[in-house]
């Protein structure tokens, strides 16, 4: 980045989490959020309103922007906070700024990296463990949070993650570095593939994880994914299902019981959702490594049945 001070840095599709981010990074960075009308003409009225976790407060110095032609400034650095769904899109829409800059993303889900990839070859993964919702137009809320956001060098130069892990840090993000940023998407996936789907078919929070009639359905989904990522070669630092089960079920389902996930937001919205990035990924790998997924499988069909908006 240019200028380490006060870089410029374009978020493309902000919604819950790029705004919340956006409204961090202004304290920090020039921020552009790529963003629908109406959230852009919330904030260009009132500025961005930011509650919880995160603080209180609104955010009068971020500049919105609908699309590539209002962009007057190239960006240092781009986030991509998109939903998965959404990648191609708006990286075909932005492609002309994407090219050869730095991109992060922060979405959930494999696969989202390898689009991006079409754009630009300096790509930084990364997850982030927080709840954030929109509670309006130019309004969001962050809830609660299980882990500092992990970023790590996805493809590109050595030098490419720093100015990154400091731009964050300085904005007062909690923020990680990691050596191994495939395994640490997988690890986040983990629990979107346990918690988002049941929480959006059953439009309960993610406390009702915890129920004992959902237990053994959530075992399920877990165990398949440890069986397909042992078989792709996948390592996460919880070593086995059963340990990771109890880091759920002791850390992030006590951490996010009264939220509801991201996916829960698309059902109720009748927007498509990122299953094909979560338990359909599972179940496409297992079909390529012969390893059988029906807990997976009838998951992503029932999700899939609700999307058609049934
Ligand atoms: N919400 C959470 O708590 C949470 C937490 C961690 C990770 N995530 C992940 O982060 C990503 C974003 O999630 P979210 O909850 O912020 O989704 P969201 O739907 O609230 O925000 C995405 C926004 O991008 C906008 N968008 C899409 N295409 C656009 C375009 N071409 N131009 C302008 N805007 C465009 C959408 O209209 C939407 O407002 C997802 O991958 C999600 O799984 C979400
Ligand atoms: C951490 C999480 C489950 C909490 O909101 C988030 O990843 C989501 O909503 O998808």
């Amino acid at each position: 980045m240019e200028d380490a001070q006060r870089p410029v840095v374009l978020i493309l599709g902000a919604g819950a989490v790029g705004l919340a981010l956006a409204g961090k990074l202004a304290d920090v960075a020039d921020v552009y959020a790529a963003c629908r009308h109406r959230h852009a003409s919330a904030i260009r009225e009132g500025g961005l309103v930011m509650d919880g976790i995160w603080g209180d407060r609104t955010v009068g110095t971020l500049s919105c922007i609908t699309g590539p032609a209002e962009l007057s400034v190239d960006p240092d650095l781009v986030v991509v906070t998109a939903k998965g769904t959404d990648t191609e899109s708006i990286c075909r829409e932005y492609a002309a700024v994407m090219g050869g800059r730095s991109v992060v993303t922060l979405q959930n889900g494999i696969g989202n990296e390898d689009r991006i990839a079409r754009y630009t070859d300096r790509i930084i993964g990364g997850t982030v463990t927080t709840n954030f919702a929109v509670v309006g137009p130019g309004h969001v809320r962050v809830s609660s949070q299980s882990a500092p956001v992990v970023l790590g060098t996805w493809s590109g130069p050595a030098d490419l993650l720093p100015p990154a892990i400091d731009l964050f840090e300085r904005a007062g993000i909690p923020v990680a570095a990691t050596a191994d940023i495939r395994a640490e998407k997988w690890a986040k996936s983990l629990l979107n593939i346990a918690v988002n789907p049941l929480c959006a078919l059953l439009s309960v929070q993610v406390g009702a994880a915890a129920s004992p009639h959902l237990r053994g359905v959530i075992e399920g989904l877990i165990q398949e994914t440890y069986a397909v990522m042992e078989a792709e070669g996948i390592r996460v630092r919880w070593r086995s299902a059963d340990e990771y089960l109890d880091h759920l079920f002791g850390v992030q389902v006590p951490d996010f019981s009264t939220v509801y996930p991201s996916m829960y937001y698309d059902i109720q919205n009748r927007r498509r959702t990122e299953i094909d990035l979560l338990n359909g990924y599972v179940v496409a790998l297992g079909e390529r490594q012969g390893i059988p997924t029906p807990y997976n499988r009838c998951i992503a069909g029932l999700i899939r049945f609700r999307e058609e908006g049934r």
